[in-house]
């Protein structure tokens, strides 16, 4: 069961039928289909726990679903070396620490052998540096290529990964909630940079996950709402990132707003809150 040569660059990305995953006697997903092809750009909204990192887990290869069947680059979980398979996609958790005070370039190129650390006498072929310090430069990150992992910032360190997630060229990019953390200049310098990504690699599909409707990028062309563990809604962003569908995904009435550069933006509609001692003050006024 190994995979014997590069994924074909034809056909879709991610295909996943009818996918359920239990544990503990749980169904954390339950009947999820998605087919991402090249060049889209998903979505993967839902509230606390429901269920959006599972489902990244089981379209990184990380993860088997318990029913159902996953795709990745046209492989099917279960028949192949996921190791192998997984070096192919770009799966940028933001936690991920490297092993030591590394180099930002060093981490970089940690992305070709799938490791925290730099693989001892392993060196880099001259290509694949300079690809390294490219992929450095469209970050934005060249004035910071020779700093140390603990000196970088939160929004330093999520361009890096990305960086890194991009050296072995996958064809698949998996963000899991990428802007956490991050303050409002990174944030937004982080949306941009992967804006610019994607206007590079017109070929390149992504699958973003987030709770914030603010943390899109403009680029985003599909999008699947998730809720405990079901798909409430999945397609074109026109058609999934409604007021009613969102308000129902949240469980709380929102309006939604586009704006000329095609972010997105949530407001709550006002809803009646009570107060501690507001009930006795009721009580109160009534009888007086
Ligand atoms: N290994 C596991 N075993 C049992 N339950 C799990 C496991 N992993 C996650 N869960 C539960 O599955 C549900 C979905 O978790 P998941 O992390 O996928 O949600 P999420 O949508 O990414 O949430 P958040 O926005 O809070 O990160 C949660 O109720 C979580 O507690």
């Amino acid at each position: 069961m190994t995979v014997l040569s590069r994924p074909a660059d034809t056909g879709p990305v991610l295909r996943a039928d009818s996918v359920d995953f239990v544990r503990d006697g749980r169904h954390l997903l339950r009947e999820i289909s998605l087919t991402v092809h090249p060049g889209e750009h998903w979505a993967l909204l839902g509230a606390n726990g429901a269920g959006k990192s599972t489902l990244l887990g089981l379209l990184g290869a990380v993860t088997h679903p318990s029913r159902g069947s996953v795709e990745v680059l046209g492989r099917t979980m279960g028949r192949v070396d996921v190791r192998e398979l997984r070096s192919y996609l770009g799966h940028i958790n933001p936690r991920h620490t490297p092993d030591g005070p590394l180099r930002v370039r060093d981490v970089v190129l940690t992305g070709l052998t799938n490791t925290a650390a730099v693989v001892p006498r392993w060196t880099p072929a001259e290509q694949e540096a300079e690809r390294a310090d490219g992929l450095i430069a469209m970050l934005g990150m060249s004035h910071r290529a020779d700093a140390t992992w603990p000196t970088l910032s939160q929004g330093e360190r999520g361009r890096a990964l990305i960086a890194r997630a991009l050296m072995p060229q996958p064809r698949l990019l998996l963000l899991d909630e990428p802007a956490t953390g991050l303050d409002l200049a990174a944030r937004e310098q982080l949306l941009a940079s992967i804006d610019a990504l994607r206007a590079r690699h017109p070929s390149l599909a992504t699958v973003l996950v987030t709770h914030h409707l603010e943390e899109l990028p403009a680029t985003t062309t599909h999008a699947m709402l998730l809720r405990g563990g079901l798909c409430l809604a999945s397609g074109p962003v026109s058609e999934v990132l409604t007021s009613d569908l969102v308000s129902t995904c949240f469980d709380h009435p929102v309006r939604l707003i586009r704006s000329d550069d095609g972010r997105w933006a949530a407001r709550a509609q006002p809803v009646p809150v009570t107060m501690p001692g507001d009930e006795a003050d009721a009580l109160v006024s009534a009888a007086s």
